[in-house]
């Protein structure tokens, strides 16, 4: 048997007084995988969600409680249901509120205001927008706390920093835009792969020959710019010679802000669609 990880230091308050994780899907299922990454016990965690299939035979041999009804007590409840379900699955978690549990909410578009008026006065809550790379430890999480929840962001930033790096917004009305940037930003580089493939094969290149440059060459270029205390900019010229073939590429993907217009309406519509979620 492996020694348990070391519980990462934050932490604490959970591993004591429990966690309850209302949706364990992709973003919640990844964020539980980094608590645990982080020694968090499982018996200090409850999982509500009412299709956890195959996952819960697992998360019960962690030692982690599953069930609709979770404990009359927890540190924190960290909300990672869609935000069309919000409203059907918000009142199994919702007895738990009050001034000592830390509410946590990774539902795109919905605000402060909209938990607030559903949850005991005096909770602290914290909107949270996390993105996929949490999965594999380097996602990026965007915190603003409510007022009651200021004091207790250090454990929100605990409990995000587990799966990456994680940011504190100066306003709410930034998570619009940050959710389109970061939340949504990993489907524009995949869908880069895919677009850079096609591209290949277009050329003549094997579909599987394509796919497998494209996608070394997005993650190996993702991996240098993680690593190098360069700008993107720098990064971007050192690739380029002078009357070269990246200089001939990106006289296209550049040429009249070519891409830049392209990505300025992508981050715009889901901006937009984030401030509709909120109604
Ligand atoms: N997937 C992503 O890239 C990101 C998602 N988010 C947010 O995370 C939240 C969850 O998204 P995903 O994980 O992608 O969705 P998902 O569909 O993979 O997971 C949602 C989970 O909620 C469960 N669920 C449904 N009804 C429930 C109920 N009444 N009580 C408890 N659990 C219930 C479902 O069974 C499912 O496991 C959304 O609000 C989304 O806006 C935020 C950042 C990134
Ligand atoms: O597509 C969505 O609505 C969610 C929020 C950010 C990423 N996925």
């Amino acid at each position: 048997m492996s020694e348990p990880a070391k519980l990462a230091a934050g932490l604490e308050p959970v591993a004591a007084g429990g966690l309850v994780l209302l949706g364990c899907g992709k973003m919640g299922g990844a964020m539980l995988d980094g608590w645990f990454a982080a020694g968090l016990p499982g018996a200090a965690v409850h999982v509500v969600d009412p299709a956890l299939g195959e996952r819960a035979a697992a998360l019960t041999a962690r030692g982690a409680r599953c069930g609709l009804k979770p404990p009359d007590s927890a540190a924190a409840v960290v909300v990672a249901v869609k935000p069309q379900l919000l409203a059907e699955a918000l009142p199994a978690v919702a007895p738990l509120a009050g001034p000592r549990t830390l509410f946590m909410s990774i539902a795109a578009g919905a605000p402060l205001s909209y938990f607030e008026a559903r949850l005991a006065a005096g909770t602290p809550i914290v909107r949270a927008m996390p993105n996929t790379p949490a999965a594999v430890g380097r996602g990026v999480t965007a915190l603003f706390a409510n007022a009651p929840g200021k004091a207790l962001t250090p454990l929100a930033e605990a409990l995000a920093g587990a799966v990456g790096e994680t940011v504190r917004l100066e306003s709410e009305a930034q998570m619009d835009a940050v959710t389109a940037v970061s939340g949504s930003g990993p489907a524009y580089v995949f869908h880069m792969i895919e677009a850079l493939a096609a591209a290949g094969v277009a050329e003549g290149l094997p579909e599987e020959l394509a796919m497998r440059l494209a996608r070394a060459t997005v993650t190996g270029a993702g991996e240098l710019a993680h690593g190098s205390p360069l700008p993107a900019s720098a990064l971007r010229e050192a690739v380029t010679s002078p009357a070269g073939t990246t200089a001939a590429g990106l006289s296209v993907l550049m040429g009249d802000g070519a891409l830049i217009d392209l990505m300025r309406r992508t981050v715009a519509a889901a901006a937009a669609r984030s401030r509709e979620l909120g109604g």
